[in-house]
């Protein structure tokens, strides 16, 4: 069966990247719609030529409704408020969604949840299979050093990037503080600044960087006296991100409503 792919912010870096992995991927999957928003000058553009693979026939459009009934599933890599129009429309017409967005507030988040009781959504904060496999080793890591150690998440990306810190530290932080037993709305410290006074043990700190085209660095340290343990991630191409949507694609339309992520896709949960 052919699986249809929508995307949404088609002219984005990662939009641009997903119609390049859709045209390269083996299983199944057909680039069928492409959107940016109401007023792009690229709304009419050939979504091939936008991804620079030569024209696939397929124009770029603005308004989801229109082409609901073209796909099955629908990529979404914008912002959080489009994302959440996205997944209501999607919602009522019964179509399947993977979100890549990051930067969701809590609020938002409980809507992503209301419209996964309704059709099923794969939601990541990162897509990348080394990243999925560095958050069951940052598993491992926290429950074998446990509270001997000083954890700090250190990130960094491209210039243009709006949200901080990204989505996979906070993944990150929430694995790590999952496996200590702390909550991390409690622990977590973003950035530190004059007379902090000591660290606390229990905390887990956050330092960001933003400069130039970096793809996605992540660091988690573990810090002890007299040694320390980094587990680091560092993606060179947005393709890593975009080959494990674009399978997630795959995988969630077949699935029953509910809220999936790329560990469930990667068969490693739990
Ligand atoms: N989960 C993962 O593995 C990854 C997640 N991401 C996340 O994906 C998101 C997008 O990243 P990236 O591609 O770098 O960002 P870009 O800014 O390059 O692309 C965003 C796209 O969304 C469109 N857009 C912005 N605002 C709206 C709106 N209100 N309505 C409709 N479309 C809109 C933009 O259109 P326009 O150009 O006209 O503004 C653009 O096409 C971010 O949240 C990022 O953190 C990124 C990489 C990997
Ligand atoms: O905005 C980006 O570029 C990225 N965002 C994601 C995040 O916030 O974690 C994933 C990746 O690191 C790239």
């Amino acid at each position: 069966m052919t699986v249809r792919i929508c995307i949404t912010g088609a002219a984005g870096r990662m939009g641009r990247t997903l119609i390049e992995a859709i045209a390269l991927a083996d299983n199944g999957v057909q680039l069928r719609a492409a959107l940016e928003q109401p007023g792009s000058s690229l709304v009419g553009a050939d979504a091939g030529e936008l991804a620079g693979l030569g024209r696939n026939g397929v124009l770029v459009a603005d308004n989801l409704a229109a082409v609901i009934d073209e796909f099955d599933v629908l990529v979404d890599f914008t912002v959080p408020t489009a994302t959440l129009a996205n997944i209501a429309l999607c919602a009522e017409h019964g179509k399947a969604v993977v979100i890549g967005t990051t930067g969701f507030t809590v609020e938002q988040q409980q809507q992503i949840d209301l419209a996964a009781s309704r059709v099923p959504i794969c939601k990541a904060s990162n897509f990348s299979s080394g990243v999925n496999l560095c958050f069951k080793l940052l598993d491992m890591a926290a429950r074998v050093l446990g509270d001997e150690v000083d954890v700090e998440i250190v990130e960094a990306h491209h210039r243009h990037k709006i949200d901080a810190p990204s989505g996979t530290a906070l993944a990150m932080g929430g694995v790590v503080a999952n496996a200590l037993g702390r909550d991390l709305a409690e622990v977590a410290v973003y950035g530190r600044e004059g007379q902090t006074g000591a660290r606390d043990r229990d905390t887990i700190g956050f330092a960001t960087i933003r400069a130039g085209d970096i793809v996605g660095d992540h660091t988690v340290v573990f810090a002890a006296e007299g040694e320390r343990i980094e587990i680091t991630h560092k993606a060179s191409s947005r393709m890593s991100f975009a080959r494990g949507a674009v399978r997630a694609a795959g995988w969630v339309v077949r699935r029953e409503p509910g809220l999936y992520d790329m560990q469930d896709v990667l068969g490693i949960r739990g």
